[in-house]
């Protein structure tokens, strides 16, 4: 396995959140976790990119021990978190947001000029507003700039944390065509995400997380067929 999660808790202030979670994603995998808010969706990713401290059990990467890493450490290795507050620079501009997605891998400029044009092929917009302030862009601009960021870095393991938060549902369709995309072009993906039914749909695999226990996993497509799933999660249709 790529990413292994084994008996991974965490919490915040002395108060466990997560109670022992398992979790893997093989290469070249789509992997959803879903859930209801509060679950421990958000503080799963953040344990793994050591954001938050793990209390015991470990993370690896392609076999190596990472638990409690720093972000920039995770970086150079090929794993990188999209975050849900997107934590972009908004009185910085479009170009330098993306600049800083390479800067934790240090490249030279002919590569970063290949990894730019890259990202401007996948997000025309970005492109034409490269010199624009990132704060000036809608929500679903944001959005793209926060994952062509992240891609600058170009991660073998991409962590995304809610993408189709607050988007307009055409943009929802969008974000999901992308990070399938994204995966076709070789990249895994642990997908956090309230909206089960498009995450189940593109990924192969899907874990179903309650109050910090990993309380289902399975082929995605099982998964979204699963009774009580539908029941929670798919609005009981
Ligand atoms: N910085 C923090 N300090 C204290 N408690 C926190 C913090 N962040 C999250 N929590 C708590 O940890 C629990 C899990 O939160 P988490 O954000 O991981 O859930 P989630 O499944 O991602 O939900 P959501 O979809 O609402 O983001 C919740 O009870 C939440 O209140």
């Amino acid at each position: 396995m790529w990413l292994k999660i084994t008996d991974l808790k965490a919490g915040y202030g002395g108060k466990e959140v997560l109670h022992g979670i398992d979790l893997d994603v093989a290469e070249g995998e789509i992997v959803a976790l879903i859930g209801p808010n509060g679950a421990g969706k958000s503080t799963t990713l953040r344990t793994v990119t050591g954001l938050t401290a793990a209390s015991t059990g470990s993370v690896t990467f392609r076999g190596e021990d990472i638990t409690s890493r720093s972000t920039g450490w995770l970086v150079k290795r090929g794993l990188v978190l999209c975050p849900e507050a997107r934590e972009l620079f908004p009185g910085m501009t479009v170009l330098e947001n993306l600049r800083l997605g390479s800067y934790a891998v240090r490249i030279a400029s002919q590569e970063y000029d290949r990894r730019l044009e890259h990202v401007y092929e996948m997000f025309p917009k970005l492109a034409d507003r490269q010199n624009q302030l990132a704060g000036s862009l809608s929500g679903g601009e944001q959005q793209m700039l926060a994952i062509g960021r992240a891609l600058m870095s170009e991660p073998q393991l991409l962590l995304l944390d809610e993408p189709s938060l607050g988007l307009a549902p055409m943009l929802v369709t969008q974000m999901f065509e992308l990070i399938t995309t994204i995966n076709a072009r070789g990249v895994s993906v642990l997908l956090v995400e309230q909206n089960a039914v498009a995450s189940l749909d593109i990924a192969h695999r899907g874990y179903v997380i309650e109050a910090g226990r990993i309380v289902g996993h399975d082929d995605a497509k099982k998964l979204a067929t699963d009774p009580r799933v539908r029941e929670a999660y798919l609005g009981g249709v």
